[in-house]
């Protein structure tokens, strides 16, 4: 009989909470300061690594963005997406829909172009090569005001095609989705899709004002939908996808072990949640990691982890037809290897 883990390694997955700029690994940091001249305030790989300590989102978030001062040309965003789809595609992912944050390389004086462009054409490689099908999410930094946002949205519009949604992410107490409604509104009529963070450390209110006011498709995170049971009722009938990240909440102390962790009791009020790795680089793993640490934490059965990757599926934005497609695929890859 197959191992829980080979079942996970092997079944074809879909990732669709991923911020590319959390998937910078160490090694490739150093590379590219070096290339770069950029110093880095660590010595080596191993010293960098063991700063990988975190008490919540914010600490992590100081970290993360100073690792990626060091992403200066097209080449640098190409080499870290290209990293990321070659990891992934090892773990038998083969769609993925993944967030970039213009501003964190704007706001340094690296141009959009450069940015979009290195990883758009990392992610078409992907395509062709790896045959990795993707979408790419624009995520507005909720620690800045409004105004950067709809600049960023600006720059963005000649790049209209290469975008298929807009996000919110960042440190989220005290920046509500209300505070961005008006730029979700503008986002909307240009035709982006729309999700956002919400939940993973503020309060429920926060997730009712990403359904209502930015009128998102999925909601990245959504831990603390579980304080509000008139929520978790509206998020199981709008069948509304969740994307979990349960590395993540462990490393950033949003859950205190992965055993107690809310996704057994999501699956049993009927929310549709899906497994991610947000920052895999930063929180010591990629998809099958995730799963395998909450399939062994939770005692998960093969069912399980296959309703679970049938939901990403589901919550993704691929055409119908490649949804049904894949979801046949997963039902016909269970009966024979359960
Ligand atoms: N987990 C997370 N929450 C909010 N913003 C982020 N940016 C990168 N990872 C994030
Ligand atoms: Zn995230």
């Amino acid at each position: 009989m197959v191992s829980i883990e080979k079942f996970i390694e092997n079944i074809p997955k879909t990732e669709l909470h991923l911020h590319i700029e959390g998937t910078f690994e160490p090694e490739l940091m150093f590379e590219i300061a070096k290339r770069n001249q950029k110093k880095i305030p660590f010595n080596s790989v191993a010293e960098l690594k063991s700063a990988y300590k975190f008490n919540n989102l914010q600490e992590f978030l100081d970290i993360y963005y100073a690792g990626a001062n060091v992403l200066i040309k097209e080449q640098d965003f190409y080499d870290l997406t290209w990293a990321y789809l070659t990891k992934v595609h090892e773990q038998n992912v083969v769609h993925v829909e993944i967030f970039f944050d213009p501003q964190t390389h704007t706001d340094r004086g690296v141009s959009f172009d450069t940015v979009i462009k290195g990883i758009h054409s990392a992610l078409e490689d992907g395509k062709e090569r790896l045959g990795i099908t993707y979408k790419l999410i624009m995520s507005f930094l909720r620690h800045l005001d409004e105004a950067s946002a709809f600049k960023t949205l600006e720059q963005s519009l000649p790049y209209k095609d290469w975008i298929s949604g807009v996000g919110l992410d960042s440190s989220e107490v005290g920046n509500p989705p209300s505070k961005f409604e008006e730029v979700f509104k503008k986002s909307r009529k240009e035709g982006f899709l729309t999700v956002a963070h919400a939940g993973e450390e503020g309060p429920a209110t926060y997730i009712w004002e990403a359904l209502e006011l930015l009128q998102v498709t999925r909601i990245d995170h959504g831990n603390r939908c579980l304080e509000d049971n008139k929520l978790v009722k509206q998020l199981a009938s709008s069948q509304m996808p969740l994307t979990l990240c349960p590395l993540s909440n462990l490393e950033l102390k949003v859950v205190s072990n992965l055993k107690e962790h809310p996704i057994v009791k999501m699956m049993a009020e009927n929310l549709l949640v899906t497994v991610n790795s947000d920052d895999p680089a930063y929180f010591g793993g990629y998809m099958n990691e995730n799963y395998i640490g909450i399939a062994n934490a939770l005692d998960l059965s093969k069912e399980q982890i296959a309703e679970l990757v049938k939901n990403s599926f589901i919550a993704s934005w691929l055409p119908k037809q490649e949804k049904e497609k894949r979801i046949l695929e997963i039902d016909q890859y269970l009966t024979k290897n359960s």
